[in-house]
């Protein structure tokens, strides 16, 4: 490693990061790893949006609420369920896993893996040259002698629609900061946030409408955005698909938000909450300084080299490059990316062929994503799709998860479906969709199926336990065999 080298007032390390999220934290550690010095600038808290107002915060809150409504799916143990939700108690869980929005905990983590942290706005000012210009206006020069990686991650999109700044709308942040519960919640977009906000403010007793101008869920199978509206609808939220927000008003700023509607309806609100997508947090890194355009996502190779800089030198990971945004995907990329900026360095090669030591090819075929709603959606790899747009030759297998013994005895009366996209060619999956309660935990048995290509014959001997909701691998994979067996199969 060479060390940090301090001259007229710039400190030069072997690698900085930009943005102490988890991706930022997971690439520092694989670089230091690797033997290089790491500079990690952060100018909010380490941890990033996940920590405090996504990930973490959203499942601290949701779990009380789906807990409950699992026992309410088990006879014997529904009737010990008499009241309604702590809130307190449930705003408590969530202050305690948030660390009440304190970092000191994940800054010495950055310490302790070795690396140095620079609290304050990092901003290019030319190729591996940052400046970090913190809250009091002190500014630090930095330099990289490898590599900057750019781990900035992504901000809310607010639609431009009049009257949307009267609206004090809430974003992801209130959604998961808020300690008190809206008598009356708008909920607009269908995609995991609006759906996962929906779900567990309902649950903490507000009473949420949810708008969506599309299906929710739209990136998975159809029947999961079905099934999530159904189990919307069951818990009691107003679900209205293919309707538009055209303006707001909040006339009194104490009063309710008022929202006027494509279908000619007008809707009255305590508070209306924004989940319609994310835009990339480069708007003010000094991209213009790199030849890049700001405010723009940043489209990476295999090892996440940022496209079209010369010299090797600039990496985007996680939600910034646009490839997933998950937390565990943009962790994955920061693990190879890591290692590519070790190897590069040290003038060792590198192994970017698909499924190689540097490459991120699961971004591309095997990504798994759990939606935690009621029922719970998780998927992995193609849609059909997404399948038959890829030019793939597919049949799906469709079974509800109450074929599985173990399902009903996790849930009475278990509501669930599953898919499988089954590449005919190769006889391998492509992709896997289940959704029914606790499918979460079953989400990684396809994962491992599809990043490993198992073929299916193969499969058939991976026995799930009885009685687990897994065994319904057994009932998918005899389908799959019998559909095969009888010619006039339809195949997608
Ligand atoms: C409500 C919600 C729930 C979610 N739930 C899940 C989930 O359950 N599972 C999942 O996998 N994904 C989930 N996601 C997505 C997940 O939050 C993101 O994919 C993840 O946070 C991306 O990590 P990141 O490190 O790229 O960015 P971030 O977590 O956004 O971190 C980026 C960091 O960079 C810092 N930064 C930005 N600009 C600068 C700068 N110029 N200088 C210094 N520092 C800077 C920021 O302050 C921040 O700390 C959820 C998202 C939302 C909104
Ligand atoms: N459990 C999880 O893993 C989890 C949970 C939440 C979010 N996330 C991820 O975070 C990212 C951001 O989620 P998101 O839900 O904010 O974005 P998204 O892009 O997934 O969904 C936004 C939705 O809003 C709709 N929309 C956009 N503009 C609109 C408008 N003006 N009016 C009405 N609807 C509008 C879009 O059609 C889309 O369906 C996603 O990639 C998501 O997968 C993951």
């Amino acid at each position: 490693m060479s060390a940090p080298r301090e001259n007229q007032g710039t400190t030069t390390y072997d690698v900085i990061v930009l943005g102490a999220g988890p991706v930022g934290q997971n690439v520092a550690d694989r670089a230091h790893a690797a033997g290089l010095s790491v500079a990690v600038v952060e100018r909010e808290l380490v941890g990033g949006e996940c920590s405090y107002w996504a990930c973490v915060p959203s499942k601290a809150l949701l779990r009380p609420v789906i807990a409950v409504a699992d026992v309410r799916r088990v006879d014997g143990a529904r009737q010990a369920v008499t009241g309604s939700l702590d809130t307190d108690g449930v705003f408590a869980r969530r202050n305690h896993y948030v660390a009440d929005w304190d970092d000191s905990r994940q800054a010495l983590g950055i310490k302790s893996l070795g690396a140095d942290l620079f609290r304050g706005h990092g901003r290019f000012e030319g190729p591996g040259r940052v400046t970090v210009t913190r809250d009091d206006g002190a500014q630090q020069t930095l330099t990289a002698r490898h590599a900057v990686a750019v781990a900035t991650g992504s901000l809310p999109v607010l639609p431009d629609i009049p009257g949307i700044e009267e609206a004090r709308p809430w974003t992801n942040r209130h959604g998961t900061d808020s300690s008190t519960v809206p008598a009356r919640l708008a909920v607009i977009g269908g995609g995991g946030v609006g759906v996962e906000m929906a779900t567990l403010w309902q649950g903490l007793g507000s009473r949420v409408t949810l708008l969506a101008r599309r299906s929710l869920l739209p990136r998975l199978e159809p029947f999961a955005g079905e099934l999530v509206a159904q189990g919307l609808g069951d818990a009691g939220v107003d679900v209205r698909i293919g309707v538009r927000v055209t303006a707001l008003r909040r006339p009194d700023p104490e009063g309710p938000v008022f929202l006027t509607l494509d279908d000619g309806g007008e809707l009255e609100a305590d508070e209306v909450l924004f989940a319609t997508g994310r835009t990339p947090a480069t708007g003010d890194i000094g991209l213009d300084r790199i030849g890049l355009t700001p405010g723009s996502w940043l489209d990476v190779d295999t090892t996440c080299l940022v496209d079209g800089v010369d010299g090797e030198w600039l990496y985007a990971l996680g939600d910034v490059n646009h490839r997933a945004l998950l937390t565990h995907q943009g962790k994955y990329q920061a693990r190879t990316a890591g290692d590519a900026i070790g190897a590069r360095a040290a003038g060792r090669p590198v192994d970017d062929a698909p499924w190689g030591d540097h490459a991120t090819t699961a971004d591309q075929h095997a990504v798994p994503q759990v939606f935690f709603t009621d029922p719970e959606a998780a998927a992995v790899g193609l849609t059909a799709g997404q399948a038959v747009d890829a030019g793939h030759r597919i049949r799906t297998v469709d079974l509800d998860l109450n074929a599985a013994q173990g399902a009903n005895l996790y849930a009475d009366g278990y509501q669930g479906h599953a898919r499988l996209v089954v590449d005919l060619d190769r006889e391998i999956l492509l992709g896997a969709t289940f959704v029914g309660p606790g499918v979460s935990e079953l989400l990684h048995s396809a994962t491992v199926a599809v990043a490993g290509e198992v073929p299916l014959k193969r499969l058939r001997h991976a026995i799930a336990c009885f009685p687990t909701v897994s065994e319904i691998w057994l009932f998918l994979l005899a389908a799959y065999q019998r559909d095969k067996e009888t010619p006039h199969a339809a195949s997608a």
